[in-house]
């Protein structure tokens, strides 16, 4: 039994870095284990465009301690008035690594998303032209649409037809939660990847729901039914070049998640990797971890793999029951657990 896994320095392919002075609570966590980041633009408002992508980076590098070595790869907000022309300038200035599609008001911050998707063809096809990767919240808002079913539905409504009318774009589907999502992304070309979160790994939906509603464990995608958790299982381990780390984590004030109306969102940057590590340890398949973490998403952006390594050691953190960030509470994913594996160094 491996006592400890030196790996690569991975990536998160997903993350909400948030503003402020819950950017500057929250950043080092991520800094602490990733060398870049994906991060999401649902801001409010949202960063919609080159020029606001541009400064949210600059305020999450000073947010950090000074020779910090993490780099913030920045996304730009889908809009109904997105301009196309924009999205190619930063892609070409090195600002913008990705745009980011949110269905109007299918999660946090997502009110001035895109209201009918048929209508971005131009600005999806000027983003194939500028091979800036597409990173989809594949779900779908429609009012008769069960929120269990709303990522397959997604998936038959809009990404299939997507996908097919431009080839040469790269999707990413992020945070997949069920087996369909897999499915799709595995039969789908080189160019759609998906990325998968530690708690939709841990979690199904009885974990939310069983004994007591528990507004810890709710984000959305909300988890599903246990079958879909062990397909996202199998996919992280498959060893597949489709399926990389991104945590979506999540931040929001304990008072807003332990509410009538708790908002959506898991905090897991504290022990993002231990988390995994554990999902992968469980399957043995911590020899794929790698793979998942550290070398998937990288080839897939067509960006280089980091050169350094972190190590994980066997025997955990106790994960605390709430956390400071910058002066608002935050109950971490895991609160009150032992995880198995710990981050040694970095
Ligand atoms: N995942 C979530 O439940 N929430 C995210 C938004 C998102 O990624 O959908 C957030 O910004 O809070
Ligand atoms: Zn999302
Ligand atoms: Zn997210």
């Amino acid at each position: 039994m491996a006592e400890s896994l030196t790996i690569r320095r991975p990536d998160d392919w997903h993350v909400h870095l948030r503003d402020g002075a819950m950017l500057a609570g929250v950043a080092h966590y991520t800094a602490r284990q990733f060398a870049r980041a994906i991060v999401m633009p649902n801001l409010s408002p949202p960063v919609t465009t080159t020029a606001s992508a541009r400064d949210y980076r600059a305020r999450i590098v000073d947010a950090l301690p000074a020779g910090t070595a993490f780099e913030p790869l920045m996304t730009a907000y889908l809009t109904d008035h997105t301009d196309p022309a924009d999205l190619a300038r930063g892609k070409a200035e090195g600002v913008l690594t990705a745009a980011k599609l949110y269905p109007a008001n299918a999660t946090t911050n997502s009110a001035a998303g895109v209201s009918d998707i048929a209508r971005l063809d131009r600005v999806l096809g000027a983003m194939e032209e500028a091979g800036l990767v597409l990173c989809v919240h594949g779900e779908v808002t429609d009012a008769d649409v069960d929120v269990f079913d709303r990522e397959a539905v997604f998936i038959e409504r809009h990404l299939a037809r997507m996908v097919e009318r431009f080839p040469g774009l790269k999707v990413v589907f992020e945070h997949v939660t069920t087996a369909e999502g897999v499915a799709f992304v595995e039969g789908a070309g080189a160019n759609v990847a998906g990325t998968i979160t530690p708690q939709h790994l841990h979690l199904n939906r009885n974990a939310m729901l069983v004994g007591g509603i528990r507004p810890h464990a709710y984000c959305l995608p909300v988890a599903k039914r246990e079958r879909h958790r062990l397909a996202l299982r199998r996919a992280v381990t498959s060893g597949s070049g489709k399926f990389f780390l991104g945590t979506d984590s999540a931040p929001h004030a304990r008072a807003d998640k332990e509410s009538a109306c708790g908002c959506a969102g898991i905090f897991n940057a504290p022990f993002a990797l231990e988390s995994y590590a554990a999902v992968f340890d469980q399957e043995n398949a911590l020899d794929r971890f790698e793979q998942f973490a550290s070398l998937a998403g990288p080839a897939f952006y067509g960006l280089p793999v980091n050169e350094g390594t972190i190590t994980l050691e066997r025997g955990g953190p106790a994960v605390p029951d709430t956390l400071d960030a910058g002066g608002t509470t935050v109950v971490p994913f895991h609160a009150g657990e032992t995880l198995t594996w710990r981050l040694a160094s970095g």
